[in-house]
């Protein structure tokens, strides 16, 4: 396939472009290089620098058969204090894209969509039909993304899916041995920041809420490694399809008989690790201390999240190979050592 892999200079959108080459496909990358950097993009690959606002609309025609939705800003606490910025960014951006994609007569895209938009579940593990109560204007931003997917696979039968993962981290291993890893500049992330702390380049770090109703007091994550993540996009694009107008190649009426639609997955390793958890599996895998402080809960934190991948198992056929989180932490530690090196 020919696809547009939009943020794909980001962290998980610059290893599913390398899963996606691996795998024979043609990939253009879109990217306004706002959090990601141009070297996370491999070699041979088309590279566009721009917003998918306009530039997506210049760049897709009727050659792609699909879209990998990646850009946008991700960090919930900052979608607290500045709203606006996550709704231009992440919400508008994915409505124009959509636009670009319905007049190129693209007709499959899947989509990054995030635990976030849970917000305090009524039970874990989280299913995909539990209720979305987004606690932060980020999650929100998301769950307005999928479901303008689903009025648009219901009007003009594209083939539409989200993927909600839970937190992802670690770092993926090409067939050639390199690393490809996690490299946020300012980094706000748990486990890059612990592994910061471990090599000696933070004095400590501050865990956010001790009063949490979890049974340590901290929050719970789900944490998933990024090459499983990356997997399941493969899987993703391999079930879907849709109908096209033969003459044109677009889909400009709805569809009763489309075999598109938008389905939505859940993806997480299935156990919930408290952050006082991740701090002491980041102490014993790289054996160096990580001193940590209780401060203030962050705002628009919820206490607990822990996924329910059953659908994506039976569905897509999708199990996680190396879901342990020592396992994790461990790979993400390999590569920020010879990231320093
Ligand atoms: N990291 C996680 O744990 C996690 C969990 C759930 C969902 N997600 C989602 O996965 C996706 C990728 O996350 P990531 O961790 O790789 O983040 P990242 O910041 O490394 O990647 C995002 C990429 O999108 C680009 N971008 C942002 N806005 C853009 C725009 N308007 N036009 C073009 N490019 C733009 C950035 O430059 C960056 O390269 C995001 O959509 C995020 O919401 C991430
Ligand atoms: O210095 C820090 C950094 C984080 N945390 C806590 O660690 C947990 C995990 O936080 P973080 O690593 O920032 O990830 P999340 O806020 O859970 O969000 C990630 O995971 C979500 C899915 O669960 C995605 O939607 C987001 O894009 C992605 O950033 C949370 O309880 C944070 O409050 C700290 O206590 N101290």
């Amino acid at each position: 396939m020919k696809l547009l892999v939009a943020g794909g200079a980001g962290y998980i959108g610059g290893v599913v472009t390398r899963l996606l080459l691996d795998a024979g496909h043609e990939v253009v990358v879109l990217d306004d290089l706002s959090t990601g950097r141009r070297d996370s993009v491999p070699d041979g690959v088309r590279f566009v620098q721009g917003r998918v606002h306009d530039v997506a609309a210049e760049v897709l025609d009727s050659s792609f058969d699909g879209v990998l939705h990646f850009a946008a800003f991700i960090e919930a606490g900052e979608s607290v204090k500045h709203p606006e910025k996550y709704w231009e960014n992440n919400l508008v951006g994915s409505l124009r894209l959509l636009d670009a994609m319905r007049s190129a007569g693209v007709r499959k895209i899947v989509f990054s969509s995030t635990a976030g938009v849970y917000g305090d579940p009524d039970q874990l593990p989280i299913v995909e039909t539990a209720a979305a109560r987004p606690p932060n204007p980020y999650g929100a931003s998301k769950l307005a993304v999928d479901l303008a997917l689903s009025g648009e696979a219901t009007a003009y039968g594209i083939a539409a899916v989200s993927l909600r993962y839970f937190n992802v981290a670690g770092a993926h291993r090409c067939p050639d041995g390199t690393m490809v890893g996690e490299r946020h500049d300012p980094e706000s992330h748990l486990i890059p920041i612990a592994l910061q702390v471990a090599a000696g380049k933070r004095d400590g770090l501050q865990l956010y809420g001790g009063d949490y109703p979890t049974p340590d007091g901290t929050c719970l994550r789900d944490y998933i490694h990024i090459t499983d993540l990356a997997r399941a996009h493969l899987l993703a694009l391999s079930t879907m399809d849709c109908d096209a107008d033969p003459a044109t190649g677009r889909l400009t009426v709805p569809r009763e008989s489309a075999t598109g639609g938008h389905r939505i997955y859940n993806l997480g390793s299935g156990t919930g690790f408290s952050n006082r958890e991740v701090v002491e599996v980041t102490r014993s895998v790289t054996g160096r201390p990580v001193p940590f402080e209780i401060a203030p809960r962050r705002a628009g934190d919820p206490a607990s999240l822990v996924a329910s991948s059953e659908k994506a198992r039976v569905e897509l056929g999708w199990v996680p190979q190396r879901p342990s989180l020592p396992d994790i932490v461990s790979d993400a530690w390999e590569f920020y050592r010879r990231e320093l090196h």
